[in-house]
């Protein structure tokens, strides 16, 4: 019997909705199973130690899941709340997912013995490509001058992560090539990705996101980043591979030692690594493609977004940048020559402005760290239970009034001319202590010498209107990297 077509398409319809529905309805099942466990498996003992920290009201099994922000726009809004909290409370914040008093995993396992690879001397030998790469910036940016402001990040971003590219690989040909629009998509996709996953609680658990789109989205992404990295080490153990043979032949055919001349006056970060190999056999190669990607990943996006906001701040101030600008005339002069590693030291209120910039836009406004033993806050007033993940942020201690003062929330970067400036701690745009950034030198010399190469011969400026800021893993500006660049008229 034939029924009509009418029908098996009704048919097909309940179908499919009563499967929705039971897949729903099994879906919060699932989910309510996994709440029930995960708040009996929770110690009470973590609860009631920090029971008289400030938080938000709880649901219930839930916590504060609820309250998680949809976006990136309202996560920042979200985290300025709890900045004025601690502030005024001068206690730490504690948000609940579920029973655990929890924001994230961290990472943990990850060599520490790259404190060495970007030290001052290190990175000394990197300013000829610092200085290059600012060159070409101002280049392409007086080839923009309009008389609208346009989105500057990308001509920011191209830049250092061709410098990193170069300093840490050490190809120039490769960074080319690195520098695609495919990787720099994927980058950013990844960020984005992160931080969806990062706002949504039930994407926490690994098994649930791998069930997702997305995470097979964010797999193809980091395969795209991966593949540049490992291409980049495998060529250079290769190249590495040849000097040595060629050496052997050069001693071979005249028994003197005749070094293979190296086409680079500094080594990349990359030597540096392939070097620790041979002091340390357990290092892997997966090892070195890891620290190779943080340091690229870290170090790129970083770097540009607090170029963008420092010339985002002086753009809205004439003053300031006036200021600036008389400091690079008077140390560098505007005749054209390179920003040295000599004149970085006298680029004092260079430097101030990249200070300052950090601590109102800090790339990364939190880190999370966990307590591996119980830890007695010095003010005395709860104990952090081991094994707490802990949102350390910089955004939220750049901004307290009670550590910078009534003004801590004005642009000034005076306040670093005159010591003392509030306790060392209070800036944690690098971080602080054993995991803090290894690449700050490298970064304040980059951002020194690119800031000052700009203010050099361009002139910049920003719209006045409220910034309104989001959360994407690193601080960004919600509108748009916008700001109008002209030529300066040099007298
Ligand atoms: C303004 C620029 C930068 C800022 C604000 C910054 C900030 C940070 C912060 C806050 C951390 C700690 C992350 C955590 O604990 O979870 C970190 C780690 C790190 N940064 Fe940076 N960074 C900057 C530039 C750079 C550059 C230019 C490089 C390299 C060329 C770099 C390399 C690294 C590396 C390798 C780590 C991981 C260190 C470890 O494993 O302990 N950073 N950075």
């Amino acid at each position: 019997m034939h029924l009509p077509k009418a029908t098996i398409i009704l048919s097909l319809r309940t179908y499919s909705l009563l499967m929705l529905i039971m897949s729903e309805v099994l879906w919060c099942l699932l989910m309510l199973c996994a709440c029930v466990w995960w708040w009996c498996s929770a110690p009470r003992r973590t609860r009631k130690l920090l029971a008289a920290l400030p938080s938000f009201p709880q649901l219930p099994l839930l916590g504060n899941i609820h309250q998680i922000p949809r976006n990136s726009i309202n996560l920042f809004q979200f985290l300025e709340k709890i900045a004025v909290t601690c502030d005024t409370t001068e206690m730490p914040f504690v948000f609940w997912l579920g029973p655990r008093p929890i924001l994230s995993e961290i990472w943990k396992n990850s060599i520490k013995k790259l404190s060495g690879t970007f030290t001052p001397s290190i990175v000394e030998g990197y300013q000829e490509v610092f200085a290059g790469r600012a060159a070409d910036l101002v280049q392409r940016l007086k080839a923009r001058t309009t008389e609208e402001p346009f989105d500057i990040m990308h001509d920011l971003a191209y830049t250092t992560l061709e410098a990193i590219c170069q300093t840490a690989f050490g190809f120039p040909k490769i960074s080319e090539s690195i520098v695609t629009k495919e990787y720099y998509d994927a980058f950013h996709r990844c960020l984005e990705l992160l931080i969806r996953r990062g706002l949504n609680p039930l994407l926490h658990l690994d098994f649930m996101y791998r069930l997702t789109p997305a995470s097979k989205e964010l797999q193809k992404c980091v395969g795209i980043l991966h593949n540049v990295s490992n291409t980049v080490i495998t060529k250079l153990i290769q190249e590495r591979e040849c000097a040595k043979q060629d050496n052997r032949n050069e001693i071979g055919n005249n028994g003197t030692h005749n070094r293979v001349p190296n086409r680079r006056r500094f080594k990349s970060f990359l030597d540096l690594m392939l070097e620790m190999q041979v002091s340390t056999p357990e290092l892997s190669v997966e090892q070195i493609r890891s620290e190779v990607d943080t340091v690229l990943f870290g170090g790129h996006e970083t770097v540009a977004t607090t170029l963008f906001y420092a010339l985002l701040m002086i753009g809205r101030d004439k003053n300031l940048q006036d200021k600036l600008y008389n400091e690079v005339r008077d140390v560098v002069g505007d005749g054209g020559r390179p920003v040295t590693g000599a004149d970085l030291p006298h680029l004092r209120y260079c430097e101030a402005t990249v200070l300052e910039t950090l601590r109102l836009f800090p790339p990364f406004p939190a880190v999370l760290r966990m307590a591996d033993k119980d830890l007695q806050l010095s003010s005395g007033k709860c104990v952090v239970p081991r094994g707490t993940v802990c949102a350390v942020s910089a955004m939220v201690m750049g901004r307290a009034r009670r550590l910078w003062g009534p003004d801590a929330a004005e642009y000034r970067p005076e306040r670093w001319l005159a010591p003392p400036h509030a306790q060392p701690a209070a800036f944690l745009a690098f971080s602080y202590g054993r995991r803090a950034c290894i690449g700050k030198n490298y970064a304040m010399a980059i951002l020194k010498t690119v800031l000052a190469s700009c203010v050099r011969e361009l002139e910049f400026t920003a719209e006045q209107a409220e910034l309104q800021l989001k959360l994407d893993v690193v601080l960004r500006p919600a509108s748009g990297h916008l700001l109008q660049v002209k030529t300066r008229n040099l007298k």
